[in-house]
């Protein structure tokens, strides 16, 4: 059992091990004192994304894995949880995490696995679960229970695999094994499904040939995904958008070495972008696969300074915001910060390609933009852009919808404008449960109301 106590903030996070879950008292809502410029220097947690992908691999490949610096969050915390109980061997030691795995789908265990809030999570595990012989359930939250399942499971059904739940939504029942061949994938909903299916299909009896329906948001997960399987030794080969997987092909086990979460960091960028502040994250890589990492671009265009470092990234203000048009749907998970970034600069901003939104933890284009309204801001969500016309954003009691980076985004106002208070402040906790203090310790001044 591993407790830190902040006796200021009157809160404890308990993160037990074996379950891996955080479990923190329901917190009061967290009222932010704006202080000066935000200036930092800032080592984020390890990328979640990579570590959904690593830690899956590391459970299925042939050996013993290591990954690290893997993130302590509830998302991770539900990955490390389940692939224990599908029969992987599960070692943690600070943040390096070294995995066992089971070596072939069919020696998975039957048993239950509950996803919590974590959709990435609740797409790969479905389709992992289909190489087992014996029936795998897998629940969450009472939203992951309403996020998008269906694709993924009419497309684990024409490859062979057995699938039920009411509605084609959690709770599922999964069982095993998947034959392979051919099936067709709608690309619009989530690439979670693309993802999830490349990262079982080696282990279905015949090849695999995924072909995309409709066109693929959030690109570069899909990227992601099959770099780190082409670590692991596992080939995809894509064409005319289909995507090949030759049976056989083995995971073998490997040391995935986790970059800086570009998420986490941008809320802290755009503190430095709000406050005409200055913040330098260390590990920060511009050049990686990880969509959001391209964040700083937008930063730049808004008019900040960015500064490539030997090993990280700095972001200072210039003291101005200007608005921008921008197709964000190769970062979709910075929207939220983009559009508090946009409620403090001159004109109105434009983030399109972002229908799918309506789908994450939160509606992100009409709770963001419901949100942004109680400060003053004009904002509007359309099918699939939200639109912010900058102004002065004035203090509001803000509600997080359940959703993280809506805390976490809103939060960034705070630092800058008088009586901005967050809701449900421990809502962070699915990818960044140490955010708060991270923030106090950089200097921010924030208080439970
Ligand atoms: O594959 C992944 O790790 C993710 C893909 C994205 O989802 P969509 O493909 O549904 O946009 C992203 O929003 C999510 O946080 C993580
Ligand atoms: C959308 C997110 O995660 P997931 O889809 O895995 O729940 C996120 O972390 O912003």
């Amino acid at each position: 059992m591993l407790s830190t106590h902040d006796s200021r903030a009157g809160m404890t996070l308990t993160c037990r091990y074996r379950v891996q879950v955080f479990d923190f008292p329901i917190m009061s809502a967290i009222k932010l004192v704006p202080n000066g410029p935000f200036k930092a220097h800032i080592r984020v947690p390890g990328s979640k994304y990579q570590a959904n992908r690593a830690l899956i691999i590391a459970a299925l490949a042939q050996g013993q894995s290591r990954v690290g610096p893997v993130p302590d969050n509830d998302d991770i915390g539900r990955v490390l949880q389940g692939i224990t109980a599908l029969g992987a061997e599960v070692f943690k030691e600070d943040d390096e995490v070294r995995v066992s795995g089971v070596e072939r789908g069919a020696k998975l265990q039957g048993t239950e696995i509950n996803v919590n809030a974590s959709g990435t999570f609740a797409r790969f595990v479905s389709a992992v679960a289909a190489l087992g012989s014996k029936p795998i359930i897998i629940d969450g939250s009472a939203r992951m229970r309403q996020r998008p399942m269906a694709d993924l499971c009419a497309a684990l059904r024409a490859l062979g695999a057995r699938v039920e739940g009411q509605n084609d939504a959690l709770p599922l029942t999964i069982t095993g094994p998947l034959r392979g061949g051919e099936c067709a994938l709608p690309g619009h909903v989530s690439s979670q499904f693309l993802s999830a299916l490349l990262l079982a299909s080696p282990y279905a009896q015949q090849d695999t040939t995924i072909r995309l329906s409709s066109e693929l948001v959030s690109r570069p997960f899909v990227d992601m995904t099959i770099t780190l399987m082409a670590k692991a030794g596992v080939q995809v080969d894509e064409y005319d958008n289909a995507f090949f997987i030759s049976a056989g092909q083995r995971y073998q086990a490997q040391t995935f070495e986790l970059e800086a979460d570009p998420c986490s960091a941008s809320y802290f960028l755009a503190a430095a972008a709000v406050t005409a502040g200055d913040v330098t994250i260390e590990g920060y890589n511009l050049e990686s696969v990880q969509g959001e990492a391209q964040f700083p671009m937008l930063l730049d265009q808004m008019g900040c300074l960015v500064k490539r470092l030997p090993n990280g990234l700095r972001v200072m203000s210039t003291g101005k915001l200007r608005a921008v048009e921008m197709d964000m749907g190769n970062m979709p998970d910075v929207v939220q910060t983009a559009a508090i970034l946009a409620a403090f600069a001159e004109g109105t901003s434009r983030f399109t390609n972002i229908a799918h939104l309506i789908h994450k933890e939160s509606n992100r284009l009409h709770d963001t933009a419901t949100e942004l309204r109680k400060m003053g801001i004009d904002a509007q969500a359309t099918d699939d852009a939200l639109i912010v016309t900058g102004g002065q954003p004035k203090g509001a009691r803000i509600a997080t919808h359940d959703d993280h980076r809506q805390a976490m985004s809103f939060a960034v106002a705070g630092l800058q404008i008088p009586d901005v208070v967050i809701e449900d402040a421990e809502v962070v906790g699915k990818s960044f449960p140490q955010f708060w203090q991270v923030l106090r310790h950089a200097g921010a001044v924030w208080q439970e109301v």
